[in-house]
């Protein structure tokens, strides 16, 4: 074990059967590779491809390239050590139920609701289940042994069966990538604070729905209130370690 493990944050050691410490800030953290889960959020069309929902909402995608690139990286890491990749994927049937009429807040906040009401002919295109806006982009089609949780909310923690999935595999630590790091990203670790996971995203493979300063923000507020902030070469560095899977 590293020395720097006695000044890592984590689960206590004796409740892991292995250990590495991964560089994060505010300090390191300690991850038991057999409880830890790589999160995938969100790596569709919709949020990441030019002529998606968030780049025809007004968004700016420039950095989501780079971003699918180094999600592919850290997946690739995390398979190799026989980490559970899993990936989130956001929308809603193609006749929108599961999106809510006026009755729900969704319905008023959500920017692609929006996008498609004042674009008409785009109704039934963005976020729909079937569609190509709601598809995983293809450099990151999930492999077998992949597991994929479509969820209707910002936060997985909503409406999924996340969080059995997780428990039934005894994780507790969470790494996150994915896009929008101040929306699905930083909503889905917030909840999982708030359910006893250990949490860190990885900073370089994630991308904010919005103006630099919202990704700033949202690893702010990560770092100092909700988890860790590490990069995917330090993960891929930590979990390779570890003997192969
Ligand atoms: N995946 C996300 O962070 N989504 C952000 C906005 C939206 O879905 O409208």
């Amino acid at each position: 074990m590293p020395a720097s493990s006695a000044a890592a944050a984590g689960l206590p050691e004796q409740d892991a059967a292995a250990s590495i410490v991964l560089p994060a800030r505010p300090e390191p953290l300690r991850l038991d590779p057999e409880r830890t889960a790589l999160i995938v959020v969100d790596m569709q069309n919709a949020y990441a491809s030019a002529g998606g929902y968030i780049d025809l909402a007004g968004f700016d995608i420039t950095g989501t390239p780079a971003v699918i690139r180094q999600v592919a990286l850290a997946a690739e890491a995390a398979r190799s050590a026989g980490i559970p990749v899993i990936f989130l994927q956001n929308g809603w049937d193609a006749a929108y139920r599961e999106a809510g009429g006026p009755g729900s807040p969704n319905w008023h906040k959500s920017n692609a609701l929006k996008t498609m009401r004042r674009r008409p002919e785009l109704d039934g295109k963005l976020l729909a289940k079937g569609g190509w806006d709601y598809a995983i982009v293809d450099a990151l089609t999930p492999q077998p042994g992949d597991i994929v949780v479509p969820k209707p909310r910002y936060s997985v923690f909503f409406n999924t069966n996340i969080d059995s999935l997780l428990r039934a595999r005894g994780i507790r630590n969470l790494v996150f990538t994915g896009i929008a790091t101040n929306v699905c990203v930083e909503s889905s670790l917030r909840d999982a604070f708030h359910l006893e996971y250990f949490s860190v995203v990885l900073e370089d493979a994630t991308h904010a729905a919005g103006p630099d300063f919202a990704q700033k923000a949202a690893l702010y507020n990560i770092e100092t209130f909700f988890g860790w902030v590490s990069t995917v070469a330090d993960f891929a560095g930590a979990v390779g370690q570890q003997p192969p899977a």
